[in-house]
């Protein structure tokens, strides 16, 4: 164990970025961390769930994930988000969350977390940088210490290599087109690595 708590806090509506969650909780665990996989909460009105057979099964099969709450954000010394672009945005369910961070941030319980991102889009082009760095904005104002992989590792040469955080494509038949398992790992690794030397260095 590296006495590390690593919260990675994902929104999905279809299950790209519950499946990032996942590889991203193996990376952390790989370190020897504590991890946490957590889910926003779903805001969407009931209509548009039904009316998309893809998130309606995804939102019941993660029906036992864990909501994220205050509470993890202050369990945890390092946070990963992974998240679907909205427009080059982040998903309102994950704004929203973040919104409830006031109170923490006013303490100053969320400065020096260690935190990363990821993201997901229809397209190659679709704005998976600009919603990490979206992302990022709000972490630069909890005073979080940002741990973008940048190219650290081989395998962001064959995963797409955004140094931001880890990004994917997904087709219309719904799977990844990169193969990113690795560089996930990787990014998850390296955010509990550099959260443990905060933790036992600070
Ligand atoms: C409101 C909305 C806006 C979106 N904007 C974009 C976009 O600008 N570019 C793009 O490539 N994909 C866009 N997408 C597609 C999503 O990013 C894609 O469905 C998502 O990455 C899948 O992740 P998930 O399976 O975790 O939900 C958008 C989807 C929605 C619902």
């Amino acid at each position: 164990m590296s006495n590390v708590n690593v919260a990675v806090i994902y929104y999905s509506s279809t299950g790209t970025n519950y499946q990032l969650a996942k590889w991203a909780e193996e990376g952390a665990k790989s370190f020897g961390a504590e991890v946490k996989v957590l889910k926003v909460k779903e805001l969407a009105p009931k209509e548009a769930i039904e009316s998309n057979p893809a998130w309606k099964t995804h939102l019941e099969e993660t029906a036992n994930v864990p909501e994220a709450s205050l509470a993890d954000l202050e369990w945890a010394d390092a946070i990963i988000f992974s998240v679907p672009t909205r427009f080059g945005n982040v998903p309102s369910q994950m704004k929203q969350y973040l919104d409830t961070t006031g109170g923490l941030w006013f303490q100053g319980k969320l400065a020096n977390k260690v935190v990363s991102a990821m993201a997901s889009a229809s397209n190659p082009h679709g704005g998976q940088e600009q919603t990490i760095l979206s992302l990022y904005a709000t972490m630069y104002h909890w005073g979080a210490i940002v741990a973008a992989p940048g190219y650290t590792d081989q395998s962001a040469f064959t995963s797409g290599g955004n140094p931001y955080g880890n990004s994917v494509t997904v087709g219309q038949d719904g799977r990844i087109q990169e193969d990113v398992v690795e560089a996930v790992k990787h990014q998850a690794r390296r955010t509990a690595m550099i959260a443990a030397a905060v933790k036992n260095g600070l």
